[in-house]
């Protein structure tokens, strides 16, 4: 693993989340022991000053760059300045630290949302800056493009081995359980497995339920990240997803079918679609050698046991 032994010094930024939580889970079940973590209550990694301190003091090898302002549609839509502030601070701080201290190689998460909101679809690496964005979701994606243009340009400036993974929608143990923040799968989870304890008669999907999505089990995530690490330097988005999509609609009957709910789906036009489709073309990852493990369905299953069994899932607003 490009110099990546069970003893590197590793950083993980955002250890607490969906994410980083699914990458924490991972390298220490695979022995790697010297894991550096710190809380933003601990570290608040918009603070130059505290970040420069903190890498200066820890002197990490490797770099996992999973902490950000993180929301769905509404969240995302309703808090611009603080998605576009706190990603670009974020990024900024790390990425720049990381340079400064001599990590040996870092990993930059972003999103399928840097994409244009007409790119022809599925979405290839080539599509990135060459076109409007989507709305609801400009401010935040404009940072992750920031931070994608950083790694690049540290890359070819100063020759640091930073690399930028680009997931699709994400979801799994760990994830946001909060009805206005979330992203639409903890949200229709949450939604309608409440919905079947109070046997109420329905249940209601945000927007036309016609948009589509696709979704990646957050651990497989994890292996991609893992293996990118290990294996990948190259510059540029690097797309992560499984390549296929589905209607919000048919996303939520799915979920109905597994958490044994038989009630209505009652849509609200009142709140936004989104982009139309953002399916991945996940084709150079799969050159690469990385291909997603866990169907929708499996996936759900594993989400709904963690959900069911978690006395107080995490809920941020
Ligand atoms: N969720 C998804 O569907 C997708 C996520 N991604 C990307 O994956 C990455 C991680 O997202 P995800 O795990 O879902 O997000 P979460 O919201 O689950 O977790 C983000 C973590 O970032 C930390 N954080 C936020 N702000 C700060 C700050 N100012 N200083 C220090 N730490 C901070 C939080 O730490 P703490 O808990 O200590 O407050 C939190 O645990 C992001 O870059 C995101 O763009 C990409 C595609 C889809
Ligand atoms: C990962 C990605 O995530 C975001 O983009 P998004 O995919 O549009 O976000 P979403 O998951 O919130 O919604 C997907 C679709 O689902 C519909 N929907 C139905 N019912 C609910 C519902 O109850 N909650 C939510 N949140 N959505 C719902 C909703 O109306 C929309 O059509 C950005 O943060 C973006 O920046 C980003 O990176």
């Amino acid at each position: 693993m490009a110099g990546m032994n069970r003893d590197a010094r590793i950083y993980l930024a955002g250890h607490r989340g969906l994410v980083g939580g699914a990458i924490l889970r991972r390298l220490q079940a695979e022995g790697y022991g010297n894991l550096v973590t710190r809380t933003s209550a601990e570290l608040d990694l918009r603070d130059q000053a505290a970040v420069k301190a903190f890498f200066e003091q820890e002197r990490p090898e490797y770099v996992f760059l999973a902490a950000a302002k993180v929301g769905g549609i509404l969240a995302n839509s309703t808090y611009p300045a603080q998605f576009l502030y706190d990603n670009l601070m974020i990024a900024a701080n790390v990425i720049h630290a990381s340079h400064k201290t001599g990590v040996r190689k870092l990993l930059n998460l972003g999103s399928s949302c840097i994409y244009p909101r007409l790119a022809p679809q599925p979405l290839r690496e080539e599509s990135l800056l060459t076109g409007p964005l989507e709305d609801t979701n400009r401010a935040y994606a404009v940072a992750k493009i920031a931070a994608i243009e950083l790694c690049d340009h540290y890359r070819a400036q100063y020759g640091d081995d930073f690399i930028s993974a680009m997931p699709t929608n994400l979801y799994g143990p760990g994830d946001n359980f909060d009805l206005q923040g979330s992203h639409v799968l903890p949200a229709l989870m949450r939604k309608i497995v409440e919905a079947r304890e109070a046997n109420a008669p329905q249940v209601e999907v945000w927007g036309s339920g016609t948009p589509l999505r696709e979704f990646l089990y957050v651990d497989d995530l994890a292996d991609a990240c893992l293996f990118l690490m290990q294996n990948v330097s190259e510059s540029g988005p690097i797309n992560v997803g499984t390549g296929k999509d589905l209607a919000i609609r048919e996303l939520a009957e799915l979920i109905a079918k597994e958490v044994g709910y038989t009630g209505q789906l009652a849509f609200d036009a009142s709140k936004p679609d989104g982009t139309p489709r953002k399916l991945m073309d996940i084709s150079h990852l799969g050159k690469l050698g990385w291909q997603a493990e866990t169907s929708l369905q499996i996936g759900i299953q594993k989400t709904l046991d963690w959900y069911s069994s978690n006395v107080s899932p995490r809920i941020v607003e």
